[in-house]
């Protein structure tokens, strides 16, 4: 328990840590202490040596009475004892007492005070308290409904597996009775952000709010759009509309009265970035942002186009930057929900409309692909059933986020599209990914109700809507088997992508027995 626990006050109370630094201060420090290049931009530059994408095999969840019946216990949580997360602790904690300084930062997740929680988070890099700032919410409501939670992060600490009972030197490990997260052996920012999320997947549905990986934006009639995707599929890119007010880029709640962000920032991938491309994201990286394992050239300027040193190179960045966003950051229920998918096999439909039982089985199975990069160990494009497309960051069982999906689809009315963001014309390696301006087409036809009445036709083996006719985009282009060359490979193909989807909606049909064959693909198994 807690109380045999080394005090975290007494460290934070000494003179060397820096408590809620300003922006200009924290960028200072960066730079100060060598962690960070200044860029032409204006933003840091921080390099994270081995680890650039997130560790999910070293990533854990403290069993205690909380969690043990709670938590879906597997490869995605991987259980600790308490007795190993204590020595981890109390040893990371002696670590960083040894630390010349550290940094503080106080700020919450939750724009909507019934559900914030104030949040803290502990560094030895000042680069991580920037990035704390940028993508936290940096006012805490007085009211904050949760308890708060605290994020320690010694990425230079390394762990001992046969004493601490980690699986290698790096470690992401969530008390939910503490409320403490762990972070060591990896500097990669992300591990902050989507540790926070993991833990609020697990408190709101007790709330009855619908934590949701997706990002969220709003129209100028108060029309909501969300967006759902593994990383990689879109998020970041596709609600930053320069026609709508930005919500938020990745994680949202959905409550009795609308959806929220939990953050106060964006996490943006910016490989091939080009202002042409992605203005708003550009346009975001300046002073206060953070580039994370972007190349840079001799005058410093960001080379965007080089994955020198990974795929996974990103740009952190507060809201404030955002000239068309919802300042609240919280808004009315949504109208449109949008699954993307990054389809590897380049089968599916790049837009297709689904039925609620449809939208229901492909929630579940969460396939797409994760992308290089973002995992460590994932160099390319590889197929993935990631349920609820978020796996990683849940550690309820899925069903219990889809009966909340489910719910929601009930008291309201919202048309569900599936979007394929990933390859068309071939599978990954002989087609091509789908195009940014044909996707962006697609988008805009749904949410502007473009498509309601258009023909439609139903795939023959993924069962799903598809239209026929999309403003801006060639008709070919939506029926993917005219996109290869040969329609035998892509009858093949796609067969052998309904297939795994039944094989893997498997350990769904005890529980919802009828899903599969009412939302899902041909079924030939
Ligand atoms: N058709 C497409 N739709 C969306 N993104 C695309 C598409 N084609 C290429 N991309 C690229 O894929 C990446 C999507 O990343 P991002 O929006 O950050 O994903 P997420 O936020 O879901 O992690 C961006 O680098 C974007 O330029
Ligand atoms: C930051 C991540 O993902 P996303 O791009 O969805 O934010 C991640 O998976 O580490
Ligand atoms: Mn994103």
């Amino acid at each position: 328990m807690v109380s045999t626990f080394a005090s975290l006050n007494s460290l934070l109370n000494k003179k060397s840590t820096y408590h809620s630094l300003p922006v200009a201060d924290l960028v200072e420090h960066c730079l100060q202490n060598g962690e960070a290049t200044l860029t032409s931009t204006g933003a840091v530059r921080a390099l994270t040596g081995e680890y650039t994408g997130r560790s999910p095999e070293d990533k854990f969840i403290v069993v205690d009475k909380l969690s043990e019946k709670t938590v879906d216990w597997g490869k995605v949580n991987q259980p600790i004892t308490e007795d190993k997360f204590e020595r981890l602790y109390n040893d990371v904690l002696t670590y960083l007492d040894a630390k010349p300084y550290l940094y503080h930062f106080n700020g919450a997740a939750g724009a909507h005070v019934s559900y914030q929680s104030p949040i803290s988070v502990v560094t030895e890099k000042a680069w991580h308290s920037l990035f704390s700032h940028q993508l936290f919410i940096n006012e805490v409501a007085p009211d904050a409904a949760l308890e708060p939670i605290t994020v320690i992060n010694a990425c230079g600490f390394k762990a001992n597996p046969a004493v601490h009972g980690t699986n290698s030197e790096t470690f992401i490990i969530l008390s939910l009775s503490e409320r403490i997260v762990l972070i060591g052996g990896t500097e990669y920012a992300g591990e902050i952000k989507k540790s926070i999320f993991s833990a609020l997947n697990f408190f709101y549905p007790s709330m009855n709010v619908f934590p949701m990986h997706c990002s969220a934006n709003v129209g100028a009639e108060g029309d909501v759009s969300l967006f759902f995707g593994l990383s990689g599929t879109g998020k970041t890119t596709l609600s930053a509309d320069p026609t709508r007010k930005l919500i938020g880029d990745d994680e949202h709640g959905w409550s009795a009265s609308g959806v929220f962000n939990m953050e106060g920032g964006c996490y943006a991938k910016c490989i091939g970035l080009t202002e042409e491309k992605e203005p708003q994201i550009y346009q975001a990286i300046r002073f206060g942002s953070v580039l994370e394992n972007v190349a840079l050239d001799e005058q410093k300027v960001p080379d965007y186009s080089s994955n020198f040193y990974t795929e996974n190179t990103r740009a952190a960045y507060s809201l404030d930057v955002i000239p068309n966003r919802v300042p609240t950051s919280y808004a009315g229920h949504p109208n449109t929900i949008i699954f993307l998918t990054a389809d590897a096999f380049g089968v599916l439909p790049p837009i297709s409309r689904l039925t609620k039982e449809q939208a229901m089985f492909h929630f579940l199975s969460g396939y797409t692909s994760k992308l290089a990069g973002t995992e460590r160990g994932v160099t390319q494009p590889r197929a993935t059933f990631s349920t609820c497309f978020g796996s990683p960051f849940l550690p309820l069982p899925a069903t219990e986020y889809a009966k909340l999906l489910g719910e929601k689809l009930d008291q309201h009315d919202v048309k569900v599209y599936l979007i394929n963001t990933g390859w068309s014309g071939g599978a990954y390696g002989v087609g091509n990914r789908i195009s940014l301006k044909y996707t962006r087409m697609m988008i805009r036809a749904v949410i502007e109700g473009e498509l309601e009445g258009v023909e439609t036709t139903v795939d023959p083996i993924f069962q799903v809507s598809v239209p026929t006719h999309v403003p801006g985009v060639p008709d070919h282009v939506l029926q993917p088997k005219k996109t290869w060359e040969n329609g035998e490979e892509y009858d093949i193909a796609a067969h052998q992508l309904a297939k795994s989807f039944h094989l893997n909606f498997k350990k769904f049909s005890h529980e919802l027995p009828d899903l599969a064959r009412l939302g899902g693909p041909v079924d030939e198994l």
